[in-house]
């Protein structure tokens, strides 16, 4: 990925960085590029993360996949990291033509629905869960199994597991002999896209393993103590430099419909990991060109609080816009909808530059196997980068154990303060 942080500099946008400012965060950089080398050198917890792209692979997955190749469906069981980064591959990529389907909420109209709709009788089980403990996830499996054994099919024939070393979801693997993959020591589930954990749907959509993790690999290459020569390190360093000026909101707006999942995953990432210590950039997701006719307002004419980041591919498929006979229309004729999106990315871009607002464009060549491998590794590597000039644990999540437990607790599954807490709500209801 390339990325472009000029409109982020204090001569054009309002909070902006000057070039002195980065010039003297450049050493901080240099000082945390350090560290992450020796994370990754050391395979040290999260930093591991890094090193996926030469450590994942592609033969073992396809393996664990073989069994249910002929499938015209997959069922993802999974939440969080265990869903947003194969839900990002698998909608962002032309696949076989395999139904995906992600099963990462409890709503029970919502999965009754996907459940009826799935052709159950060739449909294939993707379970994911890093801890294997799960409330969402292994509720949903059990519905999964039992829909399955309703509908007299076998799930164990057809069902994959991707989790940690030991714990319940480990178990029920070994139990029923089911194929398994192991989520690698070290790599915290919303930097996992790149093992088998975002993988194993690409992998039964056939979508090219190996050029998913040659782009994340290229990535890699282009780490280095200076954010002035690594794209990654620039838009980290720049995110975390107008955070602290006031540009508390990053606003992600890929301008390519296959990258609205995207936008999701990066703001689980960009969320979990910088959101502590009373420290943290709220990610926001939007989508060129749409938002320009919801959000846009607020961001050009909205409190100056937020740094919009663009994604956008130099190429794509285009379509050509028909000519037609009304006259005021007649300038549309003469373009394509890439023509007309890639207008609309500029125009926004600069709207807000001309308004004081910062933004930071992210170019892809296109949006293919390796550019979004590129891209998931690229910020990966940002987040990492700002973890570390925040002076943040990158790597845990401690503030969402809370509701986990109170949940728990609710559900008599356990004594837990947290679910006091609940019947302790405040109320000031006004009612109809
Ligand atoms: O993979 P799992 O252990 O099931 O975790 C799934 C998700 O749940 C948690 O609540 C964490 O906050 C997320 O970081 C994680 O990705």
């Amino acid at each position: 990925m390339d990325v472009d942080i000029g409109n982020a500099l204090a001569s054009v946008a309002s909070p902006g960085v000057s070039r002195a400012s980065l010039e003297r965060l450049d050493e901080q950089v240099a000082a945390a590029h350090g560290r992450i080398e020796r994370g990754m050198a050391d395979g040290v917890h999260g930093y591991e993360a890094l090193n996926l792209p030469g450590r994942t692979d592609p033969d073992e997955i396809r393996a664990a996949v073989a069994p249910v190749a002929d499938c015209d469906a997959l069922v993802t069981v999974g939440i969080g990291g265990s869903a947003l980064g194969a839900a990002t591959l698998v909608d962002a990529l032309e696949g076989d033509g395999t139904e995906t389907v992600f099963l990462d909420n409890v709503d029970p109209d919502w999965v009754t629905g996907h459940l009826e709709a799935l052709p159950l009788e060739s449909t294939a089980i993707n379970v994911v869960s890093r801890s294997g403990t799960t409330a969402e996830t292994l509720a949903n499996f059990l519905v999964v199994r039992e829909a399955f054994e309703s509908a007299g099919v076998d799930w164990t024939e057809r069902t994959i597991v991707t989790t940690g070393e030991s714990g319940p979801l480990r178990d029920l693997a070994d139990r029923h002999d089911l194929p398994s993959l192991r989520v690698p020591d070290g790599v915290p589930g919303r930097y996992s896209a790149l093992s088998a954990v975002g993988l194993v749907a690409a992998a039964a959509c056939n979508l090219d393993l190996e050029a998913i993790l040659e782009g994340a690999a290229a990535e890699r290459e282009t780490l280095t103590g200076s954010l002035f020569e690594c794209p990654a390190y620039a838009y980290g360093a720049t995110s975390y430099a107008l955070d602290q000026r006031g540009a508390g909101v990053n606003a992600m707006m890929p301008y390519a419909e296959s990258l609205e999942t995207y936008a999701e995953w990066f703001a689980q990432l960009w969320a979990e990991s910088l959101g502590k210590d009373d420290l943290g950039q709220t990610p926001v997701r939007a989508l060129g060109a749409t938002d320009q006719h919801s959000q846009l307002q607020l961001y050009r004419a909205g409190p100056s609080d937020k740094l919009v980041t663009f994604v956008t591919p130099r190429e794509r498929e285009d379509r050509p816009i028909p000519s037609t006979e009304v006259e005021d229309l007649a300038y549309l004729g003469d373009a394509t909808l890439g023509e007309l999106l890639e207008a609309e990315f500029e125009a926004t871009e600069a709207s807000l530059a001309a308004a004081g607002q910062p933004n930071v464009r992210i170019e892809l060549e296109r949006v293919d196997a390796h550019e979004l491998g590129g891209l998931l590794y690229g910020m990966e590597a940002a987040c990492v980068l700002a973890g570390e000039l925040y002076g943040v644990n990158t790597f845990e999540q401690p503030a969402v154990e809370w509701a986990k437990k109170a949940t728990r607790g609710l559900l008599g599954g356990g004594d837990f303060e947290e679910a006091d807490a609940v019947a302790e709500k405040t109320e000031l209801r006004i009612e109809r």
